[in-house]
């Protein structure tokens, strides 16, 4: 995986490229990055990047040249396919499901926007798809753009190494996960569930699906809908709802 940040603050990707997981992951070669700087782009003296909104209204626009030019050289670096992906409040949710979508592609160019966003003559010829991380406005898309990265690169293989595989991240199996305990077996005099120690393997993996599906319908009930179930998955729901009815 190859990817690239069109980016007014390439010094913010270090948050990734020099720490935990990622940054272990990037130095063993599994995955390269890169960022493009429109900066170096602009076509006048001074860099100029940003200009005032046609109609008036605050704030500035990312002008759409110096945007154009580097996310050409940043699609000139790629080997194969590259897609542009422009991070908005305006685009598509992400979702576990688009991650594991965009985990598939070999070369992704990410496109940060800053000030009040760019012109919208670049999202339509050269932005492949607009995600969004969440409906809140941060004050540059390199936030939004790390948070997918790493969603991104964790699903990579040997990314997480085997103390723990992704498929045991929440909404992999779409359910939160379940509650999580570690030493000391008593705290602040609250125990730890006694499953948890009872060293029975299909007990301890009956439970955790129980809790998952007991937050999932209490906290993201939504997340059910459409989904199928294993048998397993069938019954203790009916459990679970039938001890909710009385
Ligand atoms: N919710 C998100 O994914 C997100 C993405 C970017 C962002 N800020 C940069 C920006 C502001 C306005 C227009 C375009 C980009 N804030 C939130």
């Amino acid at each position: 995986m190859f990817f690239q940040a069109v980016t007014l603050f390439p010094e913010m990707f270090a948050a990734l490229t020099e720490h935990g997981v990622s940054g272990r992951a990037l130095r063993q070669g599994l995955w390269r990055f890169d960022t493009v700087n429109p900066r170096q782009f602009a076509d006048n003296r001074l860099g100029y990047i940003d200009d005032r909104p046609f109609g008036g209204g605050p704030g500035m626009i990312m002008m759409a040249a110096p945007l154009q030019a580097a996310i050409g050289f940043a699609r000139s670096r790629c080997q194969g396919d590259s897609r542009v992906v422009y991070l908005s409040p305006q685009g598509a949710p992400l979702t576990h499901r688009r991650v594991a979508a965009l985990a598939q592609q070999p070369n992704l160019i990410l496109l940060c926007g800053r000030y009040e966003g760019v012109d919208e003559r670049v999202l339509q010829t050269h932005v492949d798809e607009e995600i969004s991380i969440g409906d809140f406005v941060v004050s540059g898309g390199e936030l939004p753009a790390m948070m997918l990265m790493d969603a991104v690169l964790r699903l990579l293989p040997d990314v997480l190494g085997d103390s723990r595989s992704a498929e045991q991240d929440s909404f992999a199996d779409g359910l939160l996960d379940c509650p999580h305990y570690t030493r000391p077996a008593e705290f602040d005099g609250m125990p730890v569930p006694e499953v948890l120690m009872s060293g029975n393997h299909a007990k301890i993996a009956e439970w955790r699906l129980e809790q998952s599906l007991r937050r999932t319908l209490s906290r993201r009930p939504e997340l059910l809908d459409g989904r199928m179930f294993s048998p397993q998955e069938a019954r203790l729901l009916e459990r679970i709802r039938k001890e909710q009815a009385n």
